[in-house]
């Protein structure tokens, strides 16, 4: 007899935190704590954990966890006078027991709403009225499903800009057994050279100092391959131009409290993002982005990602 999983619970968390817990009938899982809207486990069917959270995370505000998904809004990076990547990530968000419809093809009942709106006090910080709506799912095979909706509620009918990133800390092997394969031949802004602007040469990225590099107009898929672990984790993006490599290697690993020295072999960021064109809202007007990770067993065949690309030997 098969015990029936009950798909979406609300429990304590670490530090005493609220969470929510999905769990899928075919056994695979998510967490999402309320502070941040912040993903921070996401587990296929066997149990194996697929995100990175680091063991010096301080699950405690205002500092954002580090690991999982962070949520980048209205600011990534330091690109603008907010904090580094804006407040939301560090905001306790509600659930949303009424969102407006979301057109879904799953059946899965392993999903949550949550919602952001401004306080009085972040109000002053960012001018703006607004509704952040996000949506985490759990596909049917296991596959995590994040969909943010932010909508400027402005009532002065002033229009609101702003970037956005999902900060994702894949778990993997070991960083140098690692690749990426979606980003090759694009241009990137590079964070660790004042933001200039360079091409990516031709093959798949691979690890070996630190990176931190924005991709610039991607394909809507991404693939990272992990040898060792014989798993390729297939990002799927909509609404979100860019993408976002970063590891910290050694030498910053040391310099972060909340981050163990070794750490960064095992976990890599990639990060569906809008952060170059900067994203307008006028009021009454909705951005909607998307985000859809699955991990599928063994490596992915080289340049299997864009048939494409392979008939056409680009
Ligand atoms: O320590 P934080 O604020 O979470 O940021 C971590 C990293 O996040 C990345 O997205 C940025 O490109 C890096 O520049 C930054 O160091």
């Amino acid at each position: 007899m098969s015990v029936e999983k009950i798909p979406v619970q609300l429990c304590k968390g670490v530090n005493g935190l609220e969470k929510v817990v999905l769990k899928e009938a075919k056994g695979s899982s998510a967490e999402i704590y309320l502070y941040g809207g912040h993903v921070t486990s996401w587990k296929n069917e066997n149990g194996e954990e697929m995100l990175f959270v680091s063991s010096k995370a301080i699950f405690k505000p205002p500092k954002a966890i580090r690991g999982g998904i962070p949520l980048c809004f209205p600011q990534f990076g330091s690109h603008g006078s907010l904090e580094q990547h804006g407040f939301a990530r560090n905001r306790i968000w509600s659930i949303d027991k009424d969102p407006p419809p979301l057109p879904t093809s799953s059946t899965s009942k392993a999903y949550v709403d949550l919602i952001l709106k401004p306080s009085e006090e972040d109000a002053k910080i960012w001018p703006h009225s607004y509704e952040f709506r996000l949506r985490v799912a759990l596909g049917p095979t296991g596959d995590l499903l994040l969909t943010s909706r932010i909508r400027n509620t402005n009532a002065d009918g002033k229009p609101f800009s702003f970037t956005f990133a999902y900060h994702t800390y894949f778990s993997v092997s070991d960083i140098s057994e690692v690749r990426i394969e979606g980003l090759e031949t694009l241009d990137y802004l590079d964070n660790l050279q004042n933001k200039e602007r360079f091409t990516e040469q031709g093959d798949a990225i691979t690890f070996e100092s630190e990176i931190d590099k924005i991709y610039l107009s991607t394909p809507t898929k991404i693939a990272i391959l992990d040898h060792e672990k014989k798993r390729t984790f297939v990002i799927r993006k909509d609404g979100l131009p860019d993408a976002v490599v970063w590891n910290p290697w050694d030498r910053k690993a040391k310099a972060m409290a909340d981050f163990g020295d070794d750490e960064y072999k095992y976990m890599l960021c990639v990060e569906a993002a809008a952060v170059e064109k900067p994203i307008t809202l006028k009021p009454g007007e909705e951005w909607k982005g998307r985000l859809e990770l699955s991990a599928v067993p063994s490596s992915y065949c080289s340049g299997q990602l864009d048939p494409q690309r392979v008939l056409l030997g680009t």
